[in-house]
């Protein structure tokens, strides 16, 4: 008999098993409101134009020979001008060590393996709540994990005043986890001023800030916009990290191109701090895949593409918040007796409906919609031809 008899199926993932469910579901009405990965008005997966005349330009000429453990330098040094800006000080200072990663993920699982391996006793606090996945990479970084409050459930909104709360009350020098923007699964971020406020308490307290970014351009449409909390902690002389994805915001996703960052004092220590993260991908993946890297080089290289780039990652955004605009007016004009205002305060790919799971559930088995249990609606799922049957649902299931 096998060694690993004893081993039990897994769980099924919170998101991932959302997708397979929907795959395994015959019904010709059925809606996948689950996995965040884009859709157009048609339901279908968009490979963007700026995406495929990349390939276009590459095909044929890609080597295959091993990227340096630090994966594509080209493809990092446009990436850090999206995340720190064109004209960064602290680009020209050379004050960013920077790796390629297995997309946003991989940014993540690095980091908590260099948070780990550097600072041993730390913990990392993380919002309640946050994308699941969030736990089971610092779970096997094996970095204990703590929570502070993030989402205020009678508001639908932030809960500030317990987010702030917490970041006083925890020890000096604490490693927080922070969404840039578009927070997932709530769609609710701090604004501008309440960012501020965070950046200074953070900087009273010596905290450190670990930005996980895996929206940028697709919560407002603009990458500077979405950027906006991490060039504040930047202005206030925060060294922060920063995990970079473009699985959402260039339709990237199976490509897994991402990117880690992690803000030095000087060159030297990025030197370092580069070579440490380095050591920690060798016995990994040994170095990242090339293709997505070259691709992403190829688009924000070229002015034309770029600006081609961002104005799909525009439409993108547009249509989403044209839908949310869509969801909510459908639930108003059913007559449903709750307020759905927060569809069209929130941002980014999810609406955190506050549906319940046992009201899930019914959505899915009564009407083959299929989103998370912790009623979180992935909007880029929502199309003007679902968006009535959705919003019938929603009021039958909520009425
Ligand atoms: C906040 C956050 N960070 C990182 C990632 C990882 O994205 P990469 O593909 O590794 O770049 C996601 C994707 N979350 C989506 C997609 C499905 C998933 O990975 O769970 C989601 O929550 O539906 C995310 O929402």
């Amino acid at each position: 008999s096998t060694w690993w008899r004893s081993v039990e199926p897994a769980a099924k993932d919170p998101i991932l098993g959302v997708t397979e469910a929907f795959l395994a579901d015959p019904s010709p009405d059925k809606v996948n409101v689950g996995v965040g990965a884009y859709r157009d008005d048609n339901g279908k997966p968009v490979v963007l134009d700026c995406v495929r005349e990349a390939e276009r330009r590459i095909a044929g000429n890609l080597n295959m020979e091993y990227l340096p453990m630090g994966g594509s330098i080209k493809m990092v040094e446009e990436t850090l001008k999206l995340a720190y800006g064109e004209n960064s000080e602290f680009i020209r200072d050379k004050r960013i060590a920077a790796v390629q990663s297995l997309s946003g993920t991989g940014a993540c699982r690095l980091f908590a393996d260099f948070q780990k391996r550097f600072c041993p006793d730390s913990q990392i606090y993380i919002p309640v709540p946050t994308w699941a996945n969030h736990h089971n990479i610092w779970r096997d970084a094996q970095v204990p994990q703590r929570t502070f409050h993030y989402y205020h459930a009678e508001s639908r909104g932030l809960d500030f005043a317990a987010l702030m709360d917490d970041i006083k009350n925890a020890p000096d020098g604490s490693f927080f986890l922070l969404h840039a923007c578009a927070h997932n699964p709530t769609g609710v971020d701090p604004s501008e001023e309440q960012w501020r406020e965070i950046s200074f308490q953070f900087k009273a307290k010596g905290h450190f800030a670990f930005f996980d970014m895996a929206y940028q351009g697709f919560a407002s449409g603009d990458p500077e916009k979405d950027a906006k909390a991490i060039r504040i902690f930047l202005e206030d002389g925060h060294h922060i990290g920063i995990a970079q994805s473009y699985a959402k915001n260039m339709g990237l996703y199976g490509q897994r191109v991402g990117c880690l960052s992690v803000l030095c004092e000087d060159e030297k220590q990025a030197v370092a701090v580069k070579s440490q993260l380095q050591q920690l991908a060798r016995p990994m993946y040994s170095n990242p895949p090339v293709h997505g890297a070259v691709i992403v080089s190829t688009i924000l290289g070229d002015p034309e593409l770029k600006k081609l780039w961002l104005k799909e990652v525009k439409v993108m955004a547009d249509r989403i918040i044209g839908m949310r605009t869509a969801l909510r007016e459908n639930l108003e004009k059913l007559g449903s007796p709750l307020s759905w205002e927060h569809i069209t305060n929130q941002i980014g790919m999810f609406c955190y409906s506050g549906l319940t799971p046992e009201q899930v559930d019914r959505l899915t088995n009564e009407f083959h919609i299929y989103l998370t249990r912790n009623g979180r609606i992935s909007m880029a799922g929502v199309t003007t031809g679902n968006v009535g049957y959705l919003a019938n649902a929603i009021h039958e299931v909520s009425k």
